[in-house]
């Protein structure tokens, strides 16, 4: 859609009365039993499982996307009675390692997300980060995971970020565009409600709240902000965006509170990953290591459940 300023600048924050709410979410009793099984197993499926180091090799994302088709021990698959393997949302890598988790998820249905745009700081000039986007497309990436160039958001200048997000949607051509608002960075929760704004209006299909590299990663005031901007946004055009919390979700009753937000504040549709993902590098090991819990009535040592 256009730019509509008069939305963007009309997105405020109420510092405590968001902050009252975050509160009363993590201290919840949350699901027990067989039904915290079943959110858990549910949670799998919602994972973009992630590397995204410097040491990064081939060989290491062919184990994790052999890990993304397996994502929960076949013993406990059988155990908890589910048919055939559990799979996760999608892998997400480097640009370079696109082809190598293309490959190793042929056949699968397990999409290839990549990040792109100079991640994760985006001070590239913008020819290159689109060529980026271009290149990531080619190598056969079905998202895009780009990061917003900070310095607009400083700027106000809302303008320049919807042309950069449009020209960026525009590259991905047939692919699903995620815009990273690398919120840590933005200093306030207002300018959170209106970078989100601003990156919906410009055709992105989530919006995620982080790279995993800055200070301050996904939390739940900033993931209160941005549900509520894509509940505004759906009012405002039927148009239902999703949504990518990411950096530093890494254990299981985390992910089953992230899920509970997304409930409360946007519905069961944001349960699916068509409009949910947890982008995270060690969420999956905890998940399966609280789901062998309740299989055998043990826990297992972290370094058992490794990979992811
Ligand atoms: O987009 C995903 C993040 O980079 C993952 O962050 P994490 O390593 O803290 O889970």
């Amino acid at each position: 859609m256009p730019l509509r300023l008069d939305l963007v600048e009309g997105q405020r924050a109420n510092l405590s009365a968001i902050e009252r709410r975050a509160a009363t979410l993590a201290p919840r009793r949350s699901v027990k039993k067989e039904w915290q099984a079943a959110w858990l197993v549910r949670a799998i499926g919602l994972i973009d499982l992630t590397t995204l180091s410097g040491d990064d090799t081939p060989e290491r994302v062919r184990r994790l996307c052999a890990k993304a088709r397996n994502a929960l021990r076949q013993d406990l698959v059988e155990a908890l009675g589910l048919s055939g393997p559990v799979t996760t949302g999608a892998v997400c890598v480097y640009p370079t390692m696109v082809s190598t988790a293309v490959k190793a998820l042929d056949g699968s249905g397990i999409p290839v997300a990549s990040v792109a745009t100079g991640f994760p700081a985006g001070l590239m000039p913008l020819k290159l980060r689109l060529e980026e986007i271009r290149y990531c497309v080619a190598e056969g990436a079905g998202e895009i995971d780009i990061v917003i160039n900070r310095a607009l958001v400083f700027d106000q200048d809302w303008q320049g970020l919807y042309d950069e997000v449009r020209q960026m949607r525009e590259a991905c051509g047939p692919a699903h565009l995620k815009t990273i608002l690398a919120t840590g960075d933005l200093k306030t929760l207002r300018n959170v409600a209106r970078a989100s704004m601003v990156c919906m209006m410009a055709g992105a299909d989530f919006i995620k709240t982080s790279t995993g590299k800055e200070g301050v990663n996904a939390v739940l005031p900033v993931g209160l902000v941005m549900t509520r901007a894509i509940r505004a946004y759906e009012e405002e055009t039927g148009v239902k965006v999703g949504f990518k919390p990411a950096g530093g979700i890494s254990a299981a009753k985390d992910a089953l509170i992230w899920m509970t937000l997304m409930k409360e504040e946007l519905g069961n549709a944001w349960l699916k990953p068509d409009l949910f993902r947890f982008g995270a590098s060690s969420l999956l090991g905890d998940i399966e290591r609280q789901i062998e819990h309740f299989v055998t009535g043990r826990y297992s040592a972290a370094m058992r459940h490794a990979v992811a």
